[in-house]
């Protein structure tokens, strides 16, 4: 809708690395209290525009631009094997100038591994790992979430546990953007975009992409 405040907006982001240039040109809005999807191929270029999105690493050309904090969960989790569950959420609550470590405890809970909580990271699952990682990054309760396959090495329930976790946060105003190599699982999403070529475009599985990648909602 025009003059609506977008939660995220990017506008013809360009990145090479050398001469491999991989996003050419990516446009992409989301309007608060969405949950997005965004598909592509290995290697079509979707953890180097998160990463430029949450300002790890610098595009070439384009602007971005979000509402509010930004909360951003890689692929890869970032965790100390000596410390704790606990001690993470300690760590974290004082990087981002937290009063209280209520919104982290509440996700822990909603994702089933407060048994942990005493745990050294190194002995914990790899999927009780990207629990505390999703943690972590939602803990400030960010405006903008981004997600890098999030649900890497959950079990079902707590797949389903992640979207019933995604819904909530979008029916509460948050802009959420899961990001996967597959297109699976769709009809839970508000909206699926597909990064190809270098650049972004709407698309309905089955029914092709939508010209004009920006235009979203
Ligand atoms: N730091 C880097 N230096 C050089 N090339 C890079 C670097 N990071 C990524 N690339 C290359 O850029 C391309 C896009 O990589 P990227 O990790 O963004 O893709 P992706 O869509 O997230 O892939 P996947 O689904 O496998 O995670 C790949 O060809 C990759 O090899």
């Amino acid at each position: 809708m025009p003059g609506t405040p977008q939660a995220l907006s990017v506008r013809d982001v360009h990145k090479s690395y050398g001469t491999h240039e991989v996003l050419r040109g990516v446009s992409l809005t989301l309007a608060p209290g969405t949950l997005a999807g965004l598909v592509g191929e290995n290697g079509a270029g979707k953890t180097t525009l998160l990463r430029i999105l949450c300002g790890q690493i610098a595009a070439d050309a384009g602007e971005v631009e979000h509402l509010g904090a930004l909360g951003y969960c890689p692929q890869d989790t970032v965790l100390n094997d000596f410390l704790t569950v606990e001690q993470h959420v300690r760590y974290f609550r004082s990087a981002y100038g937290l009063d209280t470590v209520d919104r982290a405890e509440e996700l822990i809970e909603e994702l089933h591994f407060a048994e942990y909580r005493h745990t050294r990271v190194d002995a914990l699952s790899g999927g009780t790992r990207q629990k505390l990682n999703l943690t972590l990054a939602l803990m400030h309760d960010p405006q903008v979430l981004l997600l890098d396959e999030p649900y890497q090495g959950f079990d079902w329930e707590t797949y389903l546990r992640f979207w019933d976790l995604a819904a909530g946060l979008r029916d509460r105003g948050r802009c959420v953007l899961v990001v996967s190599h597959l297109a699976w699982d769709t009809e839970r999403l508000d909206e699926l975009h597909r990064l190809r070529d270098g650049v972004a475009a709407r698309w309905e599985p089955g029914r092709g992409t939508t010209a004009g990648s920006g235009a979203a909602r």
